[in-house]
This record gives C-alpha cells, structure tokens and sequence, in this order.
C-alpha cells in the first residue's frame, strides 16, 4: 500500500533523509522509530505530498504520489505532529468543515461523524468548543478529522506525544480496531513499547537511514542470547570501561561488547547461552580476570537493544544529542515557506 524507494531531502547543509526505501503491505500496522530529529517528520510529510523530495519515488495505493498528488491523498488521512484545531468552533464543527472540503455530501459527513464519535468516544464533548478541550480530546478529534473520508491508508506522526495513560492506551485501541477493519496504517514513534506493543512490522530509522527492518519479533531474535548489562562501578569513566570491555571480549560465549555512556558507561554484551546458569558461569569468569561488579543484569533483547546494536548508542543518548543540536525556531520558519 505504501512503497518509498530511494527518498532523499536535504535541508541546506543537512541530509535529513539520505536513500531510505520502505515497503507497507496491506492492512499492516507499521512503526517508524527512531530518536527526534532522525528523519520521521520528513519521510511522513513527503509521503503524504506535503513536501517534495529531492529525489526519489513514493507510491499509495497504486498512485504515483509525485505525478498525481491529488490521487494519492484521497488515499490517505494525515495526522501530523501538531494539532491544529480552532479554538472557537466545536469538535462537530470542525468535523463538519473537514467533511465539506472532502466533499462528502450531507448525509455521508453525519454518517462518519455519528461513527467515528462512537469509535473514539467523543459523545460528550464534541459540542463544546475545542478550546476546553485536554490533550486527549484534541488527538481524538484530530484522529477523527484523518479519518472522516475513510482512507484506506492512515498516517499518523507521533500520535501519543504528550498523552497521559489513559488516552494512550485508548489511541492504541482505536488504531487496533482499524488495523483489523483493513486499515493500513504507519505511524512514527520515539517510544519503543509503542511500536513493540503496535506494530507488525517496523523500521527503525537514524540519521536519515534505515538501519534496522522487520517484525519486531524476528528484530529481537536476530541478535541472539541473553542481553547483559555489567556495571563495575555506579559511575565508571571511559577508560576503565575500555579496559573491562577488552576483559569481556575474551570470555567465552560472550560477543557484541559495546559501552553504554548514557548508562554511567556501563558494558553492554550478549551471552549465547540462556537462563541463571549462564549468568552463574559469567560471574565465575568475571571473578577470575578480576573484574570488579557493580552490578550484573540480564533480560531478553529488546528494540532498544536492536537501536543499540546497529548504532553503538541508546535511542535515549541519540534523544539528548539530537535535542542540543536542534534549532526548533528556524525549522517551523524554513517550513512555512
Ligand atoms: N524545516 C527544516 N529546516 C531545517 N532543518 C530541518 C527542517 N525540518 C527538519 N530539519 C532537520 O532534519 C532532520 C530530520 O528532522 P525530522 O523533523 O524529519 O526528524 P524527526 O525524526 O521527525 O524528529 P521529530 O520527531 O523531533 O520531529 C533534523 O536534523 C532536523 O533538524
């Protein structure tokens, strides 16, 4: 339903999208993840023809999205990152506004609003003005307006920013109960339980690039055994990690050793084998190449542990560089025009 082959935008001097190609199947939920500012706003924005991009080709549904846009968004609902929503008018209005620049005649507009109020649960609300409205009532209403002319692909970026439990666990819902009504849906995300809990499928994009693909399930399985995280001191620096890690590599059974900076720079490594006793054995050859332990745990891989695999640094650490080298005011000014 969604194919991107080969999309590249730069922003003056910097490559927001280098080459990234990725395929949507039908009636699939599938999660863009990736820390702020690698690239999700970009590759959602241009799929949905809000932005062109420097080369590449992008098809919905069939349609060539850069030959025939106009095609292509009857295809598509859109729900970006930032709520518009007029303060004076009631969520009914605005969904009535919305119909009518669909198209949709009278009778199909109340159609879809009695449905989708029904689906999202906006009965009580949806005639005051969207100006008392909480942060889960504007993502709803927002959802509603994607929704109203039934596209048969929905794309939603970053839907549950900013959202308390409930209302996120609510959005998860609704977006469930698409997905099985045929709905193919792509949304991006920051948040690694989101698109572990959503997804069936995911790419995990940084810096512009695809560096991961797949069921989450098959991510995690590709990376082996056990996960373990070893802390010789709460707060080690980077040298004495350099020296423990060099320590690690030469133990049996033990491969992908990488420190962590964000975690006081722990060691992170995974073990082949599975279970308490293979953490026992780990412990033995700790004791004997003198490596002193703060503290030793281990879990499954997780999508972070994928992130981190094919990065060398936690989706959190690539968050916080991302944040200091961002300029917030001047992206919304470059666009706007
Ligand atoms: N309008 C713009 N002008 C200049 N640079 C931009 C603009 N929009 C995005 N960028 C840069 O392009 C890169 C990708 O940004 P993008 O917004 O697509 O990332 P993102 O993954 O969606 O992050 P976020 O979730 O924070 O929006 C970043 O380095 C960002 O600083």
């Amino acid at each position: 339903m969604i194919t991107l082959e080969h999309i590249s935008k730069r922003y003056g001097g910097i490559t927001a999208l280098d080459g990234i190609s990725l395929e949507v199947p039908k009636g699939c939920l599938y999660g863009l993840l990736g820390p702020n500012g690698a690239g999700k706003t970009t590759a959602l924005r241009i799929l949905c023809t809000l932005l062109a991009p420097d080369q590449g080709r992008v098809v919905i549904a069939g349609v060539d999205a850069l030959a025939d846009p106009r095609g292509a968004r009857q295809q598509l609902g859109y729900v970006a990152q930032e709520v518009a929503i007029d303060k004076i008018l009631s969520g009914r209005e605005l969904l009535e506004l919305q119909a009518s620049l669909y198209h949709l005649s009278a009778a199909r507009a109340r159609e879809r609003i009695a449905m989708l109020t029904a689906l999202l649960g906006m009965d009580e609300w949806l005639d005051r003005r969207c100006g008392s409205y909480s942060g889960g009532m504007r993502r709803r209403l927002d959802l509603a307006s994607g929704l109203l002319h039934n596209p048969a692909v929905l794309v939603l970026d970053e839907p549950t920013v900013g959202l308390d439990i409930e209302s996120r666990a609510a959005l998860w819902d609704v977006l469930q109960q698409l997905r099985e009504q045929g709905t193919t849906i792509l949304l991006s995300s920051h948040y690694l339980e989101e698109v572990d809990a959503l997804a069936d499928r995911l790419a995990i994009l940084d810096r512009g690039s695809v560096i991961a693909e797949g069921t989450p399930a098959e991510l995690k399985r590709e990376l082996g055994g056990d996960r373990i995280t070893l802390r010789v001191r709460e707060f080690a620096s980077h040298d004495e990690a350099q020296k423990v890690q060099q320590l690690v590599q030469g133990l049996k059974g033990v491969s992908q050793v990488l420190i962590n900076r964000a975690q006081g720079h722990a060691i992170n490594f995974v073990i082949e084998a599975e279970g308490s006793e293979a953490l026992l054995q780990l412990r033995q050859q700790l004791d004997a190449a003198e490596v002193p332990v703060f503290s030793l745990a281990q879990s499954r891989p997780s999508l972070d542990d994928v992130y981190l695999q094919a990065t060398g640094r936690t989706l959190m650490d690539a968050e916080l560089a991302a944040v200091s080298s961002r300029d917030p005011k001047a992206e919304k000014k470059q666009a706007m025009r």
